[in-house]
């Protein structure tokens, strides 16, 4: 399973209810990789040697090198950083409680909170993207990321522009809830190891997400620690695909993919920096539509009838009434 030696075993990873099988892990030479890639499937680059400029990225490097600036974190009083999108949260009607609280902080604060944590203490997760303020070695090692290799496979794969790239530093056992991007990623490990889980796009109907005008937009509502089967029937048929990531190694999530990301339990903090793209031009449409483009249907009727509903009560009566009896 993994690489060279004992860095981590069984013991580390956390059992859950559905089935998965491992995602493939090829060299970034093999022709395997292109065409998992071009069919948007998940994948395990090795030897891209992409980010090899920041495997030196540990705590003292960041701590010494980010600068006086101020970061964002986000601290949580579990060991779960679900994503909320604060502009969704601001217009939001109903009584809506962010799980986690955004506090920025100096570097070496978060290394202090990161060195001084005891059980039982709030966790945190730095979610930062980088840009040019950070100290000039940390924008000398970015500039030493293999771009040539990311700029081949951008065009190869006809996909749109870089839009970003997230710093994430996090506390052993951290988990980033299940959700989806609405972006192609190349999902680079620098330090430690984090467990990623994915399921398919069509698997829509089994991670119920969270309606579109929700803070929670493309989280899914289901708690994998705490699964409701009652309430979501459909988790009984999840089945996904894992694999463990560390030093050096790539993994390409694919656009409207879902995911789920822990830093794997008692071993240590991990470092990661991800590479955020649009998806490429609406290619021709050929039908029966791709899952990937019949869940963007399925939000843009969802924001459609918002707009022309404007209560969220009224979605679901007028889109059971259409369908009930009749599409059914
Ligand atoms: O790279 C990805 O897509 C991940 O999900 C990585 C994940 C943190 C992402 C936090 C986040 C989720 C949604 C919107 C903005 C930020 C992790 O590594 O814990
Ligand atoms: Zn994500």
């Amino acid at each position: 399973m993994n690489g060279g030696g004992p860095e981590w075993d069984e013991t580390h990873i956390t059992k859950y209810f559905f089935p998965t099988e491992q995602i493939p892990r090829v060299s970034c030479t093999d022709p395997l990789a292109d065409e998992l890639i071009s069919q948007e499937k998940p994948v395990v680059l090795t030897d891209t040697k992409l980010c090899d400029s920041a495997l030196k990225w540990d705590l003292d490097y960041l701590a010494e090198n980010m600068g006086n600036e101020r970061y964002m974190v986000f601290v949580s009083k579990n060991n779960k950083f679900k994503y909320y999108d604060e502009a969704k949260m601001r217009v939001y009607k109903a009584n809506f409680v962010p799980p986690t609280k955004r506090v920025d902080m100096t570097f070496q604060e978060f290394v202090k909170k990161l060195r001084e944590w005891k059980p039982g203490d709030e966790r945190a997760y730095l979610q930062q993207g980088l840009n040019n303020t950070f100290g000039h070695a940390i924008v000398l090692d970015f500039l030493q990321f293999n771009w040539q290799w990311l700029n081949v496979q951008q065009k190869k794969h006809k996909w749109g522009p870089l839009t970003s790239n997230l710093l994430l530093v996090g506390m052993e056992g951290n988990i980033t809830p299940v959700h989806y991007d609405e972006q192609q990623n190349f999902f680079c490990q620098l330090v430690g190891y984090k467990r990623c889980i994915l399921f398919a796009p069509e698997h829509y109907e089994r991670l119920y997400p969270h309606p579109v005008y929700h803070p929670h937009d493309r989280q899914a509502q289901v708690d994998f620690d705490a699964p409701n089967f009652e309430k979501f029937p459909g988790l009984d048929k999840l089945e996904g695909w894992e694999t463990v990531i560390g030093p050096g190694e790539v993994l390409y999530i694919p656009m409207y993919w879902w995911h789920h990301i822990e830093s794997l339990r008692d071993l240590s903090h991990t470092v990661s920096v991800n590479f955020w793209y649009k998806g490429g031009p609406t290619e021709s449409i050929t039908y029966p539509l791709k899952p990937r483009q019949k869940l963007a249907v399925m939000r843009n009727v969802e924001k459609m009838l918002l707009e022309a509903l404007k209560d969220p009560a009224e979605v679901g009566p007028l889109l059971r009434s259409l369908v009930l009896g009749r599409y059914t």
